[in-house]
C-alpha cells in the first residue's frame, strides 16, 4: 500500500466509482482508504475489490460516510447533487479535500457548497479531463475572435444511462463561449428545442443532447456563419480520463486553502 494521503471514493459500484477505485488501487501516490454506497445497496458489507469482481483488497463498502470521510484526507464524489450536498458538509466537517464530478447541480446546489468552502478545499468541474479543459480555453478564444454572424451550438453525446442535460461538459463549453463573447449564458442559452419554436435568435448560444447506447462523452462546439463553419472536438473513449483527472485535483487539493476551485486552477489554465 502507499504511504500516500488516505482517498475515500463515494458511489463505489458506479461507472465512475468503479473507475476511480482502480485508478487510485493502481496510483502509487494516495491509497484507498475507504468506499461509500448508499444506505440499502448490496456492496455495502462487501469487499469493495471482490465485489468489483476482482480480488479482495480489505477496503469494505460503507455507507456510514461520517466515519469513512473523519480517517481520509481526500473524498473523491462522482454521485448525485443531494448526495453530494451532503458529502460536502462531512468533508468540511473532516477537513478533507473534496473533489466533485457530480453533475446536475442547479446555481442553488453550487451557492450551497459555499459554507463547506469555507473549511476544506473543493475541486468541482463538470469535466475532470485534461482535452476538455483545454478546450473550454479555445472555445473562449474562438467566440471573442468572431461576432454574432457566427451562431453557437454545443452538441453533446452520452450513454443512455445518463439522467442530467446539458450535460455538465455542455455547460462548461457554454460558459466558456458566453465569457468569449463578453455575455452571460443565463440571457442567450437556448436548450430543449422542440416545437414550433420561431427562428433562432441572434447571439444564442444552443444545446442539444443526443443519448444513446454507451457513448462515454462527446462534444462539439459549432460556430456556423452563412458560407462556413468551424467546429471545436472532444471524445471520450476511456472514463479514465475523468478518473485521472479527479485524481490529480485530489493531489493538488492538499496543498492548496480552504476554497471553491475548478480543473482551470488545477491545470494552470485559467
Ligand atoms: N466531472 C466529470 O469528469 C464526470 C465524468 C463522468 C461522470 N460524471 C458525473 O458523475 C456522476 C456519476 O456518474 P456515473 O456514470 O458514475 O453514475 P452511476 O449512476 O453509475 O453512479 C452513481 C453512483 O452514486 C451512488 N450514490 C447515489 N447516491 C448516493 C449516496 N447518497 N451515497 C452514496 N452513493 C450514492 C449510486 O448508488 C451509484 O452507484 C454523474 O453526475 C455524471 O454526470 C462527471
Ligand atoms: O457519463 C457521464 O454522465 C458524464 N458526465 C459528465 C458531463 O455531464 O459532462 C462528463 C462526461 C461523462
Amino acid at each position: 500500500m502507499s504511504n500516500g494521503p488516505g482517498i475515500v471514493i463515494t458511489g463505489a459500484s458506479g461507472r465512475m466509482g468503479q473507475m476511480l477505485i482502480k485508478t487510485v488501487l493502481d496510483s502509487d501516490r494516495a491509497h484507498l482508504a475507504g468506499a461509500i454506497e448508499r444506505q440499502g445497496h448490496d456492496w455495502v458489507g462487501r469487499d469493495v475489490g471482490e465485489a468489483m469482481g476482482g480480488t479482495a483488497n480489505g477496503v469494505i463498502v460503507t455507507d456510514d460516510a461520517l466515519e469513512a470521510i473523519s480517517k481520509a484526507q481526500v473524498v473523491i464524489d462522482f454521485t448525485a447533487p443531494a448526495a453530494t450536498l451532503a458529502f460536502a458538509a462531512l468533508c468540511a466537517q473532516a477537513r478533507a479535500v473534496h473533489v466533485i464530478g457530480t453533475t446536475g447541480m442547479t446555481d442553488d446546489d453550487i451557492a450551497n457548497l459555499e459554507p463547506a468552502s469555507r473549511h476544506a478545499v473543493i475541486v468541482r468541474a463538470g469535466n475532470m479531463s485534461l482535452g476538455v479543459n483545454l478546450l473550454t480555453q479555445l472555445t473562449k478564444k474562438v467566440a471573442a475572435a468572431l461576432d454574432e454572424d457566427f451562431d453557437i451550438e454545443v452538441i453533446e453525446a452520452h450513454h443512455h444511462h445518463k439522467v442530467d442535460a446539458p450535460s455538465g461538459t455542455a455547460l462548461m463549453l457554454g460558459e466558456a463561449a458566453a465569457e468569449g463573447r463578453g455575455v452571460a449564458l443565463k440571457d442567450v442559452s437556448d436548450s430543449g428545442r422542440d416545437g414550433i419554436t420561431g427562428a433562432r435568435r441572434r447571439g444564442d448560444i444552443g444545446f442539444s443532447a443526443i443519448r444513446g447506447g454507451d457513448i462515454v462523452g462527446e462534444h462539439d462546439v459549432l460556430f456556423a456563419a452563412p458560407g462556413e463553419r468551424i467546429v471545436l472536438r472532444h471524445m471520450a473513449t476511456d472514463r479514465g480520463i475523468f478518473a485521472r483527472g479527479a485524481l490529480k485535483a485530489a493531489l493538488w487539493g492538499l496543498d492548496q486553502s480552504p476554497g471553491h476551485y475548478d480543473m482551470l486552477d488545477v491545470l494552470g489554465l485559467s
